[in-house]
């Protein structure tokens, strides 16, 4: 069922925490590097404040071990970003749950926004804690999810705090409905051929996620370095390439499961020097025959092209994972030509996973794909067929 959305309450001076998914890459000098996932929450944070609302955020930012005082980690910088996106400056608290996020909260007036310092200075946050939950709680008369690159978490802001809020409004954002419609909709009733593209570096991430799809794609592509894996279950010749050698059985029953529908490299292109791919010695070979001396470091020209025939002819393309370590050329040759493909067809096509948006943003595609998805983590976990305890909580419409 629906759940009911920011637009559909009354925030009129009230105050309204929502959860936001702040987690932006910094650089070193903690610029911000890429501010996707701020300019996502504008329409939830608009909602509020172009209706006279009062508006608290929280978010957490990388994984602190420590507590509050290491910078690297602070959400200033994105309060900053968010004050320069919406054309006025927004309240920055130095801490969450202490005395500065309270006289802030307290002071602040119909139309503006205070964003806390990172959740996960507090070591409650990531522990669900029932009394660090209470004390934001009690900050604001409505409670609204946007987060959904942490939708998958259970940490105290997503589920928690919505529960100590029980009998105030608790809804769902933009960018949440979004995500999940979008996702909903690609794996509930897709148009087909519905065709899901799996890389990136770890099998064992990703190895659920392989197994629902066959259950409900008519491909899958497997490319990145868990190929390699898949090739060692085939006997294949992998020579120093990364593989997960206890998912090898797996990789096995997925093998015998998938039939025709799993779809695995027919050549690699390798190299001997992951330090140096620019200047090192490379050569293309056929799957499951790498040298000894060498790893492989991306698909072959001829899995590419065969993937692409796939890709152009889906209707539905789900896509998680590089091909290759598109980092370093020439290894994104693989990457450039699924992501040339996908912008080819005229698919509905989702990009889930930090470094698959990347890639897509990096090669200039991002425009030719019908969603890239602000969340890795939570939309391989939808692929999955996992349910969500932070949105299940919500307010139906
Ligand atoms: N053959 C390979 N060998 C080593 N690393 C690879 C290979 N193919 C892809 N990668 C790396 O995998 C990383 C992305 O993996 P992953 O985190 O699983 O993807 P995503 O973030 O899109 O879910 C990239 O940094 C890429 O360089
Ligand atoms: O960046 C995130 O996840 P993602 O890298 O899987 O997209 C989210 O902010 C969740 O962060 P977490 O994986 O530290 O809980």
């Amino acid at each position: 069922m629906a759940k009911k959305s920011i637009d559909q309450i009354d925030v009129q001076d009230k105050t309204v925490l929502m959860r936001v998914d702040f987690n932006v890459p910094l650089d070193d000098s903690l610029a911000i590097t890429d501010d996707r996932r701020i300019r996502m929450a504008l329409p939830s944070i608009k909602s509020v404040i172009e209706r006279g609302g009062k508006l608290i955020l929280m978010s957490h930012l990388g994984r602190p071990t420590g507590g509050e005082g290491d910078e690297k980690f602070s959400l200033a910088p994105a309060a900053t970003r968010l004050g320069e996106l919406l054309g006025s400056p927004v309240h920055f608290a130095t801490d969450t749950v202490g005395d500065d996020a309270s006289a802030k909260a307290d002071s602040l007036k119909a139309g503006e926004v205070l964003v806390l310092e990172n959740l996960r200075y507090n070591a409650g946050e990531k522990k669900g804690d029932a009394e660090f939950a209470g004390k934001l709680a009690a900050m604001a008369d409505a409670y609204c999810n946007d987060a959904f690159g942490t939708c998958h978490r259970k940490d105290a802001s997503m589920v928690a705090v919505p529960e100590a809020m029980a009998g105030k409004p608790r809804v769902v954002g933009h960018l949440v409905a979004k995500e999940i419609q979008y996702l909903n909709d690609a794996i509930g009733n897709p148009e087909r051929p519905f065709v899901a593209i799996l890389g990136g570096a770890k099998v064992s991430d990703k190895i659920n996620v392989i197994n629902n799809l066959l259950g409900i794609c008519d491909a899958v592509l497997i490319g990145g370095a868990m190929a390699y894996t898949f090739s060692l279950a085939q006997d294949g010749k992998v020579g120093g390439s990364l593989v997960e050698k206890d998912k090898v059985e797996l990789a096995k029953e997925l093998l015998a499961k998938g039939g025709d529908k799993l779809h695995l490299p027919v050549d690699t292109h390798c190299g001997d020097d992951f330090g140096n791919i620019a200047g090192c010695n490379k050569k293309i070979v056929s799957a499951g025959e790498i040298p000894d001396d060498m790893e492989g470091f991306d698909i072959g020209p001829e899995t590419a092209k065969k993937y692409a025939d796939v890709i152009r002819s889906a209707k539905t393309i789900v896509w998680n994972g590089p091909m290759g370590v598109f980092e370093k050329p020439p290894m994104d040759e693989g990457t450039k030509a699924v992501a040339q493909a996908i912008a080819d067809s005229d698919a509905i096509s989702i990009i889930g996973g930090g470094d698959s948006a990347a890639a897509v943003d990096q090669l200039g595609f991002a425009d030719q794909v019908s969603h890239v998805s602000t969340g890795g983590g939570a939309s391989l976990a939808m692929l999955e067929g996992q349910a969500f305890a932070a949105v299940d909580l919500l307010d139906e419409a």
